[in-house]
């Protein structure tokens, strides 16, 4: 098993503290989504645990099991085991597909075990196929000119062929179209297991319907106010945020 530790975390961006405390574990197996108003640092959480430069972390820690993650470079956390699909996927002209993902799954691996083109063009051929992609897909440049759903479908083809050990998904399911939500959920469904755990941000009931979290936390003002089950979800679907700050008697504003 494998664990991600998030202890007292504090990051600021531009001297303005975001998250403010935040505290998380997720062992593999498991699935968490993190739910919350527009601005409460959600994003920023994904930022600060892959090592985005603009996001100062001023107090806490991250852990994945023995290694301390805020000692490492970005490349370093993806060779550890960590992947962010992030909200707005950049293109990269220039770089195919193709090579983009053999170039990531082999920068994983030890010189001797590099994986060879047939291995590859089998997998990729069987991940694309699951998430009804056209073959073509695989040769052009990186996101260039791919729609916003066909970017999240592209992110969920680089989280199967990659097979991180802890993945976070920042509104994976944004401007998806219904049957691209299905195919987007069958893609996250078919990484779960023992040896894969996820943090799903998202803003909606919907996506949990086909991808059931093991818990879900709600993030308010830079740190979780509330966790449980998927039930949670249900609950803020029906009462909304501004239900739960009743409920907890917190002292937040939001716009709603
Ligand atoms: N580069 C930046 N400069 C200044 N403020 C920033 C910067 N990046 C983010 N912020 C601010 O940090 C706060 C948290 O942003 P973040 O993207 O983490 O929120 P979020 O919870 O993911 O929101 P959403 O649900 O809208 O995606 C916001 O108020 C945002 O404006």
């Amino acid at each position: 098993m494998t664990t991600l530790k998030i202890s007292n975390l504090h990051v600021s961006i531009e001297d303005k503290e975001i998250l403010k405390g935040f505290n998380l574990t997720v062992n593999t197996g498991e699935i968490h989504a993190i739910m919350g108003p527009n601005g409460t640092g959600k994003s920023t959480l994904a930022a600060a645990v892959m090592g985005h430069p603009s996001y100062e972390i001023t107090e806490g820690e991250i852990w994945l099991d023995d290694l301390n993650i805020l000692d490492l470079d970005v490349d370093e956390r993806a060779r550890a085991g960590l992947f962010l699909a992030v909200q707005y996927p950049s293109e990269i002209p220039g770089i195919t597909n193709v090579e983009f993902l053999r170039a990531a799954i082999n920068a994983q691996r030890e010189e001797h075990d590099k994986i060879g083109i047939r291995d590859f063009i089998e997998k990729l051929d069987e991940k694309m196929a699951l998430l009804d992609m056209p073959e073509e897909m695989a040769e052009r440049y990186l996101n260039e000119g791919f729609s916003g759903g066909e970017k999240k479908r592209n992110e969920i083809l680089q989280l199967l062929m990659i097979e991180p050990k802890m993945a976070i998904l920042d509104e994976i399911d944004s401007g998806l179209d219904i049957d691209a939500l299905q195919v987007v959920s069958n893609g996250i469904n078919a990484m779960r297991g023992e040896d894969f755990g996820s943090i799903i941000i998202t803003h909606y009931q919907r996506l949990l319907n086909f991808v059931t979290p093991d818990f879900v936390h709600i993030v308010m003002d830079g740190h979780i106010v509330k966790s449980g089950d998927a039930s949670l979800a249900k609950q803020l679907e029906k009462e909304g945020y501004k239900g739960l700050i009743q409920e907890l008697e917190l002292d937040i504003e939001i716009n709603e």
